[in-house]
């Protein structure tokens, strides 16, 4: 029997010390590949041109989504400094943390003509989706839609994003007073 990506994720999440731990999925080969293959399935013909990963989980991801879409991927850079040349940046609200950041993509990674699917492992704000979603606006691309792993988002906003594709909602996940 083929297991499916929604129950991989159940079955292979874990809280650690309060963490959500999602790195034994990503470790196994063929259930990476499921999941991946799964964040994929409502976009395949959507016309996709470029996978948006937010650092650092989302690289992972994104990369792997972008590789299988056949289509390249567009680092979202938190970390000051360490993207060369011509930049567009803008600022997070508060994330899950409280946190507020900010995100960089290098000017010249989209297009006007682009369609964009940004990937990510959670959202929880979703505070740095939607500074992605300006950053894309803001190079004059679209933002087709948003594929998480885990969605644990209550705002009205998500509408923002385009389609949004969660392989589970949070609260299907364990209690993390189990971890
Ligand atoms: O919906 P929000 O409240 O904006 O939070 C969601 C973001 O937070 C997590 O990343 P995190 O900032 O923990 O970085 P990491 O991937 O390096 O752990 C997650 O991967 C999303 O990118």
């Amino acid at each position: 029997m083929t297991i499916s990506a929604r129950e991989l994720l159940l079955e292979r999440f874990r809280w650690i010390g309060g963490h959500a731990d999602m790195w034994p999925l990503f470790r196994d080969g063929d259930a990476f590949k499921v999941v991946v293959r799964a964040l994929i399935d409502p976009f395949r013909d959507a016309g996709v041109t470029a996978v948006c990963g937010i650092e650092s989980r989302g690289f992972l991801l994104g990369g792997a989504v972008a590789m299988e879409l056949g289509v390249g991927f567009v680092a979202v850079r938190k970390a000051a400094g360490m993207f060369p040349g011509e930049k567009l940046i803008g600022e997070t609200e508060p994330d899950y943390c409280g946190l507020r950041h900010t995100l960089r993509i290098q000017r010249a990674a989209l297009s006007p003509d682009d369609r964009v699917l940004l990937v990510d492992d959670w959202i929880e704000t979703g505070s740095q989706a939607l500074a992605v979603r300006e950053l894309v606006a803001a190079a004059g691309a679209k933002l087709v839609g948003c594929a998480v792993l885990v969605d644990q988002m209550q705002s009205d906003s998500k509408a923002a994003l385009g389609e949004f594709h969660a392989l589970v909602t949070a609260d299907e996940l364990p209690d993390a007073s189990m971890g």
